[in-house]
């Protein structure tokens, strides 16, 4: 059974020392009139109290926070099949009623590469498999599914990797990836979750370039008892230095920080990447505690170079993968797990906030050999 989040007790942080001016900040969730040239700063409260962490969650021992229920487990499991339908087909059918020889392991072939599992992965799993074949003297098509299936879990389990909360209070999370990936999406969802798992959550509006995507995250945010600092102009930078500023001052358990999107061959967005992580653990001795790259799975090929560049770039923690639904090239994370394993902590498989879910190896490869 698998959990949405790890739970770790907090370790006392230093008292922060503001190294930089922060932008004024609206009690009333109003603009400030501020200097000329200086930021203004919106900041949406939530509409109701956020919940408080329990008493029973600052033990020692390392917990996991809520276990998931068999059904609703086994309605991902429904999602999540259906959702990766479209990189499954060619995998399953390959082995119906098929004889264990070379047109077989051609058809493989062909369909891990259509799945864009990248030829390294496809390469290495050929191989595995014809060993296994060999070694264990398998002699039916449903026995090479199975050593197949085995071979995959392998090679996917070490990109299964749960978030773990209350590391740091807050815990600050800094979110990249190209336009349209799903960021802000992620985030919504991301911060659903963590409230159900009693997490009090801050918001930071990083993407200062398009004011739909802010003005987006504030009404998100007022929907949803979260706050959300807001600049209508300016520094994305400046923005998530507040966030982090005030995430301290309200005992606020994790922040977000949403940032617009961009290709990685624009290299002066790439520093400004670099500028915002900077300026966070200026705010925060030690922050971002956790760098993640957004990813499209329907790039396929492309994803992997994104998480190459990104993580040259900032240094990933971990990967959330997006869109796995209606995509036939779900094998991108064979490719990642082989080329750059990045952790995996959610993948998503559809719009709604149940379709993201803790990315789990045997449950991915079920449900991609069917
Ligand atoms: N089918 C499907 N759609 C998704 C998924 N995740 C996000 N989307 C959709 O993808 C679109 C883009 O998502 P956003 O969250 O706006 O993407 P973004 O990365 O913040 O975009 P920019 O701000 O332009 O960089 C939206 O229509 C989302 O509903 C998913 O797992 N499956």
């Amino acid at each position: 059974m698998f959990s949405f989040f790890k739970k770790k007790p907090p370790q006392p942080e230093p008292a922060p020392v503001p190294q930089e001016p922060a932008p004024a900040e609206s009690p009333q969730g109003a603009p400030v009139p501020t200097p000329t040239a200086a930021p203004v700063v919106t900041e949406t409260p939530p509409a109701a109290p956020e919940p408080s962490v329990p008493a029973a969650d600052t033990g020692d021992a390392e917990i996991v926070a809520v276990e998931t229920p068999a059904a609703q487990k086994q309605s991902w499991m429904t999602r999540l099949k259906a959702g990766l339908s479209k990189t499954s087909s060619n995998l399953t059918t390959l082995f119906v009623g098929a004889r264990i020889d070379d047109a077989l392991y051609e058809e493989l072939e062909s369909a891990l590469l259509m799945a864009d599992a990248g030829v390294d992965a496809t390469q290495f799993l050929l191989d595995g498999l014809k060993r296994k074949v060999k070694n264990e003297k398998l002699t039916d098509a449903a026995q090479v599914k199975t050593a197949l299936r085995t071979l995959l879990i392998e090679m996917l389990t070490p990109l299964q990797k749960p978030l773990v909360l209350g590391r740091h209070k807050p815990l600050i999370m800094m979110i990249a990836g190209v336009n349209g990936a799903g960021k802000t999406t992620t985030i919504g969802k991301l911060a659903k979750h963590l409230q159900a798992h009693h997490q009090s959550v801050l918001l930071a509006a990083g993407d200062t370039f398009r004011a739909a995507a802010r003005e987006q995250l504030t009404v998100w945010g007022q929907r949803n008892n979260v706050t959300v600092i807001a600049q209508e102009s300016g520094d994305p930078a400046a923005v998530a230095f507040d966030a982090v500023h005030s995430a301290q001052a309200r005992g606020t358990d994790v922040v977000m920080v949403d940032t617009a999107g961009r290709l990685p061959t624009q290299l002066h967005l790439m520093e400004e990447l670099k500028k915002i992580k900077r300026v966070i653990g200026k705010a925060s001795d030690g922050a971002p505690h956790e760098v993640l790259l957004v990813i499209d799975g329907n790039t396929g090929q492309n994803a992997l170079a994104q998480v190459k560049a990104f993580d040259e770039a900032l240094g990933l923690t971990g990967l959330v993968v997006t869109k796995l639904d209606g995509t036939a090239k779900g094998g991108v994370l064979a490719a990642i797990a082989r080329t750059r394993p990045v952790p995996v902590y959610f993948i998503g498989v559809g719009e709604q906030i149940e379709d993201l879910q803790p990315f789990d190896a045997s449950a991915f490869v079920d449900a991609i050999l069917g």
